[in-house]
């Protein structure tokens, strides 16, 4: 790896630094769309947070469906969306052809905002699942090429 990949003037690494900060700003949505739910349905989890809900009457709740399905997919994205960054650091430093990397971060990205519409949306299932594992998988083709080229 030469250091000389993480410059702007790499556009695998530009095109790297583009994706991965607009997966993890639709990672990041995910916190505010939890609140708007919260707001919406006044199911807030402190108790001083009751001050916000517009029925004086609401109390605590740990589980309304809707703010929990907004969170699984915050978690989702976590568990997905962290490793493709990390991944995508080593990927970059291994020299990748510029558009087969571009096809990497774009499919990427793009099955994450898929999995996102699949699981807020309730769409059937295998849909969600389809577009979760395709994101897996494209992380997972940029590690074996950092396995692969990068032997201790
Ligand atoms: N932590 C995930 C691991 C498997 C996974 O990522 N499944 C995808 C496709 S079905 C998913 O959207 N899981 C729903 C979720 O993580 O809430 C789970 O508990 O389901």
């Amino acid at each position: 790896m030469s250091i000389l990949y993480y410059t702007l003037n790499n556009s695998v690494f530009t095109n790297f630094a583009f994706y991965s900060t607009a997966a993890v700003v639709k990672m990041m949505g995910m916190s505010a769309l939890t609140t708007l739910k919260r707001m919406s349905k006044d199911a807030f989890a402190n108790p001083e947070d009751l001050s916000l809900a517009k029925n004086k009457t609401a109390v605590i709740t740990l589980a309304d469906p809707d703010v929990e399905r907004v969170r699984r997919n915050h978690l989702n994205d976590i568990e997905n969306i962290v490793p493709f960054v990390l991944v995508g650091l080593f990927y970059v430093g291994t020299n990748p052809d510029r558009d087969t990397a571009l096809w990497h971060f774009r499919v990427f990205f793009i099955s994450r905002v898929l999995h996102t519409l699949t699981y807020q949306l309730a769409l059937p299932q295998p849909s969600r699942f389809i577009t979760c594992a395709i994101g897996y998988l494209t992380t997972l083709s940029m590690a074996s090429r950092v396995l692969l080229n990068v032997r201790p």
